[in-house]
C-alpha cells in the first residue's frame, strides 16, 4: 500500500485529496496547551524527544490527519549555528543578530550543527515507530532567506526590513549568511531524513518580500540548491517547497527548483493555482485558516471549493498557512468531513 501522501507527490490524481495542516499540533488544542505546560516552555517542548513526538501524534489521534509534520522550529537551525534564542511570551521569537562579517564569524559552521540538534532526529526517530502505518511522517526546514530574516533582526518583523537593509549595504556578508544556511540546511534535513522523515518541506514564509533578481538569488536559487543536494543523496525523497506570497513567482517554481510540489498561500485563488502551478507539480493548500476561526456554512463551501478546484490534478488539501490558536477544533473535523465527503 502506497500512503495517499506519498502518491500525490508521485504526481497522482485521487478521488478524495489527503490532507494535513500546517501547525497541526498548536495551541488551538488543549491537549498541546497541556502539554507544553509539562514541558515548562515552547524551546523546552522542542528539545525534549518524548513530548515533542507526543504532540505531533496529537492531532493525528485526534484527527486521523495524512501526514505528521515533525514537531521542532525553524529557529532551531540558527540556534544550532551558535546564535542566542529565546520566545518572549506573547511576542514571539528574539535572537542575537547577525548583521557583519564579525557576527558571521562567530557563528559555527555546517557540520557543527548535530549536536545541538540531536533531539529533534531522536524525535523523528520515535515518530517512525509510532505513527499509523498510513501516515506519512514530514520534516521542515526553514529556507534560508526566511531564517535570515529573523537572524538580521533578532525578531520578526512585518516586512523583513532591516534583512532587506543588510541586502542592500554590504552584499557580500548578507550573501555568505545565506550560504552559510542554504549549507547547514542541507545537512540539517538530511539528517532528519536518515532518522526517518519521509518527505521534507521548506518553510519560505517572507519569499513574497523578495522581488525579480533578488527572488531568483535568494529565494528560488537555495531553495534549489537545497532539493539538488537532497535527492542527489535520497534519490527517492519527495520535497514541498513553499515560497509564500510568491504570487505570479509561483509559476515555474517547482520546474525551476526540483520540488515536487508547491504549496499555495491563499492570497492567490485556487482556480488561479490550479491553472498555472497545478499544470507543473502536485500543489498543497490553499484554505484561508481564519475560516477554522469563523466556520460555519462559509467554512464548508469554500472547503469544497479548494477541492473541487483542484480536483483535475495531484493535490494535498492543506490551509494557506498556519492554523491560529483562536481556531475551533470542531471547525477542523468538520473541514475534514467536507474534504472526505465532498
Ligand atoms: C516563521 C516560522 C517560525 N516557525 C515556523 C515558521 C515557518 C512557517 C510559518 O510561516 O508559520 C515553522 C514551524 N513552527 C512550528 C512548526 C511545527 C510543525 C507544525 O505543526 O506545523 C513549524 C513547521 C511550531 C511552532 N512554532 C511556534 C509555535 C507557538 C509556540 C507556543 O506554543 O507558544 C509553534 C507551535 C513559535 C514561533 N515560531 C516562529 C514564530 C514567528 C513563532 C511565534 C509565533 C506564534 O507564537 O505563533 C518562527
Amino acid at each position: 500500500m502506497t500512503k495517499t501522501i506519498l502518491k500525490a507527490l508521485a504526481g497522482e490524481t485521487q478521488a478524495v485529496p489527503p490532507i494535513w495542516m500546517m501547525r497541526q499540533a498548536g495551541r488551538y488544542l488543549p491537549e498541546y496547551r497541556a502539554t507544553r505546560a509539562r514541558a515548562g516552555d515552547f524551546l523546552s517542548l522542542c528539545y525534549a524527544p518524548d513530548l515533542a513526538a507526543e504532540v505531533t501524534l496529537q492531532p493525528i489521534r485526534r484527527y486521523g490527519f495524512d501526514a505528521a509534520i515533525l514537531f521542532a522550529d525553524i529557529l532551531l537551525l540558527p540556534q544550532a549555528l551558535g546564535a542566542d534564542l529565546w520566545f518572549e511570551t506573547g511576542e514571539g521569537p528574539r535572537l542575537s543578530t547577525t548583521t557583519s562579517a564579525a557576527d558571521l564569524g562567530r557563528l559555527g559552521g555546517k557540520d557543527d550543527i548535530h549536536e545541538r540538534l540531536s533531539p529533534v532526529y531522536e524525535t523523528v526517530r520515535i515518530l517512525s515507530r509510532e505513527l499509523p502505518r498510513e501516515t506519512t511522517l514530514i520534516g521542515f526546514a526553514g529556507a534560508p532567506w526566511t531564517v535570515a530574516t529573523y537572524m538580521i533582526a533578532g525578531r520578526g518583523t512585518p516586512d523583513q526590513g532591516p534583512a532587506h537593509a543588510l541586502k542592500a549595504a554590504d552584499r557580500a556578508t548578507f550573501s555568505a549568511l545565506i550560504d552559510l544556511l542554504t549549507e547547514s540546511t542541507i545537512e540539517y534535513l538530511s539528517a532528519q531524513v536518515s532518522a526517518g522523515a519521509e518527505v521534507i518541506k521548506l518553510f519560505d514564509s517572507w519569499a513574497g518580500s523578495l522581488k525579480g533578481q533578488d527572488f531568483t538569488e535568494f529565494a528560488l536559487e537555495p531553495a534549489r540548491r537545497i532539493i539538488a543536494a537532497l535527492k542527489d543523496r535520497h534519490p527517492d525523497l519527495p520535497i514541498i517547497a513553499f515560497p509564500r506570497e510568491a504570487g505570479e513567482r509561483y509559476i515555474g517554481f517547482a520546474h525551476a527548483t526540483g520540488a515536487d510540489c508547491v504549496a499555495i498561500d491563499n492570497s492567490v485563488s485556487a482556480e488561479w493555482a490550479a491553472e498555472h502551478v497545478q499544470k507543473d507539480s502536485c500543489v498543497q493548500g490553499n484554505l484561508d485558516p481564519a475560516l477554522l476561526v469563523s466556520g460555519g456554512q462559509t467554512l464548508i463551501e469554500e472547503t469544497r471549493r479548494v477541492v473541487r478546484a483542484f480536483s483535475g490534478g495531484p493535490h494535498i488539501f492543506n490551509l494557506g498557512h498556519g492554523i491560529t490558536p483562536n481556531a475551533d477544533p470542531d471547525n477542523v473535523a468538520r473541514m475534514i468531513e467536507a474534504v472526505r465527503g465532498a
